[in-house]
């Protein structure tokens, strides 16, 4: 069988991806109403066979949009929604072979666990359902827990039978909205991890909304940062952290330094001092700068940065400084502290991202 060669949606231009598409979505545009502003506008992405994609953004970006339309929810105004390759833009929810499993877990309180997930099962004879439901259950831990009743469950309990009926009906793609969020921090990560591993082991594509970073960027094996219904980039979660596109982007995705450069080549002039910078580029650059990649040392003499906030967090060291009036942060193991009012010496260890915007 040929390969596709398919480019991935990244508007920067990302490397090409040799993945035969699961679904791909192209120029999806969304608007609800006349005179309201695209819900989702110009989005395109593609997902390959066992590729988990987290949605990333604040609220109201369109992410819900975005995964609604791909389970045939809603109707885009324009683009084509295409499941290995052929398109189902126009086809009902249920000819879509797509699970989706929401915030709220959705199931049903009259049935028992087992009846719950035997019910996804229409694809099976009825006779074979409820040993088949045992083995779902089985396989996110609570078979023991079959003829108990939805309200007698904890909210992670309650969140996996949810996976397991949907996994239960053996869809392709399985969309998840913002699915841990009811959890309290410790279920959460567990949860997280029990589920990415069940979805790698059973080979299902996945599409998670999410507004939390530390969640997509551990969860996916692609992340998707959208803003006011425009996907900006999308790429593997350390390629997203370490290169984002714009300043967006960057801090979105956690704490960063924006710096105003003059580049010359491969080296910027910063408030900094020169920073080497990852693209080739003449004149005024914005740059992306992670905290984490700022070293502090000694000052020798009193030209250095002052540090003027200061939260220890066990394993590292978050600083505020400032420099020639201009405010950084820089994160640095714990071994060596600073202290506030302290002078210090302001080093880049790493090149700074040039962004687009
Ligand atoms: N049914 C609707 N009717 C009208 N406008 C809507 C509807 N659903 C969403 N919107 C609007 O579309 C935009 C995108 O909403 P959407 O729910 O897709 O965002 P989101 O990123 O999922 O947000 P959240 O994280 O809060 O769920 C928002 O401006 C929202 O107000």
């Amino acid at each position: 069988m040929m390969t596709n060669l398919n480019l991935s949606a990244d508007p920067q231009g990302s490397p090409v991806r040799l993945i035969d598409p699961l679904l791909s979505v192209e120029r999806l545009n969304k608007r609800y109403r006349d005179g309201d502003p695209l819900a989702v506008e110009d989005v395109n992405f593609t997902l390959g066979n066992g590729e988990i994609l987290a949605l990333l953004g604040p609220s109201g970006c369109g992410k819900t949009t975005t995964l609604r339309m791909i389970a045939g929810f809603e109707t885009p105004d324009g683009g084509e929604i295409l499941l290995h390759g052929k398109r189902v833009t126009q086809l009902p929810p249920q000819q879509r072979r797509i699970g989706i499993v929401f915030q709220d877990y959705a199931l049903f309180p009259h049935m028992s666990l087992g009846e719950n997930v035997a019910f996804a099962m229409r694809h099976i004879a009825k006779a074979k359902r409820p040993a088949k439901a045992r083995e779902w259950l089985d396989l996110v831990g609570l078979a023991d827990l079959s003829a108990r009743m939805p309200d007698e469950l904890s909210g992670g309990q309650q969140q996996r039978v949810a996976l397991a009926r949907t996994l239960a009906a053996e869809p392709e793609l399985v969309l998840l909205d913002e699915p841990f969020s009811n959890l309290d921090a410790a279920l959460r990560e567990s949860t997280r991890k029990e589920v990415r591993r069940l979805f790698k082991a059973a080979g299902t594509s996945v599409i998670l909304v999410t507004h939390d970073q530390a969640e997509a960027l551990s969860f996916a094996d692609q992340v998707g940062v959208m803003h006011s219904g425009r996907l900006l980039q999308m790429d593997r979660p350390e390629c997203i952290y370490q290169t984002p596109a714009t300043s967006f982007v960057a801090e979105f995705l956690g704490h960063t330094n924006l710096l105003e450069g003059e580049a010359d080549g491969e080296i910027a002039q910063t408030a900094l001092g020169p920073v080497a910078i990852n693209h080739h580029h003449q004149g005024p650059v914005r740059l992306s700068l992670r905290p984490e990649h700022l070293s502090l040392s000694a000052a020798p003499d009193d030209h250095g940065a002052t540090i003027v906030e200061r939260e220890f967090r066990g394993h590292d060291c978050y600083y505020l400084l400032e420099h020639h009036g201009q405010r950084f942060c820089a994160i640095t193991p714990s071994h060596t502290l600073w202290k506030i009012g302290e002078q210090v010496r302001l080093e880049p260890q790493r090149t700074a991202t040039v962004l687009r915007d």
